[in-house]
């Protein structure tokens, strides 16, 4: 297949085309760089470095692309940002998003894959959670990603574009050559590895006062690679909805800075903070519709084996990709 990746040069997005590219696929990413790395795009890849928002540029490179599909990871993704600045969210992950499925259906793209989040469900009733879960966000970045469902939604009815929202949890991990890169950091695994490596005075734990066994928050930690191969068996599936992609186990966060000692073999200072704003006490997914309808399959079932691939990667990398 030619596959089009809207922010292809980010973390989950280099990762998918490195693997889209293992698996014999044509890839040309798009990304403005606003927030990815130039040198986190495969150099089997073409690349072109534009802004969703710039419908012009984006509609000449869907022509010249050609692509039977369109993976669309093009975001911000800071939920904490979200709640100050919801403009810039709406803006980009609304708005923008709109310019890529209009291009798409202008050019005949058959399938649209698009990176949703276990965010859309804000604080869930019902553990492991299906897609029938109620839908309400409790915060910008999730009522946006929602949003944008839904607007892929009508243009399927509408206009005939094949659409899959991804509802992914918390994506982890790393293959040996891409990684996880942000900056700012605020995810919890690339945090506790800084101050393994001594980059970070201490990890602060957002609150021990939840309704869990240990009193900090539940999550849900998904690898990379199996995130990857949910999006081209995505694009070859030919129905349109959403699927929710987790392990189905859950991690608390005092759970996930033990295993990121026993992993690296370092001790750091772990400090007992406040709750953040807006953190759900247990996510976890149910993924059974995805691996019965798209026959996923997840490779990596422990958060061992997840933590072990970030930090081999970081050891690899140690300034990252050391361009921001
Ligand atoms: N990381 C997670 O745990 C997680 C969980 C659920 C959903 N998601 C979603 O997955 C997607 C990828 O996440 P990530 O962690 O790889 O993020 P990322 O920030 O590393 O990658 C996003 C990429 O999109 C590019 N981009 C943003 N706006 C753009 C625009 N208007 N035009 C062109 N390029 C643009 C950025 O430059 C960046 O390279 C996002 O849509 C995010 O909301 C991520
Ligand atoms: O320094 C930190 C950072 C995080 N945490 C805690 O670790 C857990 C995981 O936090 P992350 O920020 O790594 O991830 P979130 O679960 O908040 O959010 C992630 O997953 C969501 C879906 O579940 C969204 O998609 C979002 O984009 C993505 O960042 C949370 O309980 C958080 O409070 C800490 O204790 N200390």
């Amino acid at each position: 297949m030619r596959i089009f990746v809207a922010g292809g040069a980010g973390y989950i997005g280099s990762c998918t085309t490195e693997y889209l590219l293992n698996h014999g696929h044509e890839v040309t990413v798009y990304d403005a760089l606003l927030n990815g790395h130039r040198t986190a795009v495969d150099p089997r890849a073409h690349f072109i470095q534009g802004n969703l928002a710039d419908a012009t540029t984006l509609d000449d490179a869907i022509a010249t692309a050609k692509p039977e599909g369109i993976i669309h990871f093009a975001a911000f993704i800071e939920v904490g940002e979200s709640m100050k600045l919801p403009g810039k969210y709406f803006a980009n992950n609304v708005g923008n998003g709109i310019n890529l499925a209009e291009a798409a259906v202008k050019h005949g793209v058959r399938k649209i894959v698009f990176s949703s989040t276990a965010a859309v469900y804000g604080m869930p009733k019902n553990i492991p959670i299906t897609e029938a879960e109620v839908k309400q966000p409790i915060n910008a970045y999730g009522e946006s990603k929602l949003m944008f469902e839904k607007i892929l939604g009508w243009f399927h009815a509408l206009k005939g574009l094949q659409y899959t929202a991804l509802r992914y949890f918390n994506a982890a991990g790393a293959t040996e050559k891409y990684g996880e890169d942000h900056s700012p950091e605020t995810h919890l695994i690339p945090l506790i590895m800084q101050a393994a490596e001594g980059k970070r005075e201490k990890i602060s734990v957002f609150g021990t006062d939840y309704d869990t066994p240990d009193g900090t928050c539940i999550r849900d930690y998904i690898h990379v690679l199996d995130l990857a191969q949910a999006h081209l068996l995505a694009l070859e599936n030919h129905d349109s909805g959403a699927f929710n992609l987790g392990s189905g186990q859950g991690h608390s966060v005092k759970a996930v800075i033990d295993t990121v000692r026993a992993v690296t073999g370092k001790d750091f200072k772990v400090e007992y903070a406040e709750r953040r704003p807006g953190d759900p006490a247990r996510l976890i997914s149910d993924s059974s519709a995805a691996r019965a309808t798209l026959g996923w399959k997840p490779q990596f079932e422990d958060i061992e084996s997840i933590v072990a691939s970030a930090w081999k990667w970081r050891c690899a990398h140690p300034k990252g990709y050391g361009d921001k």
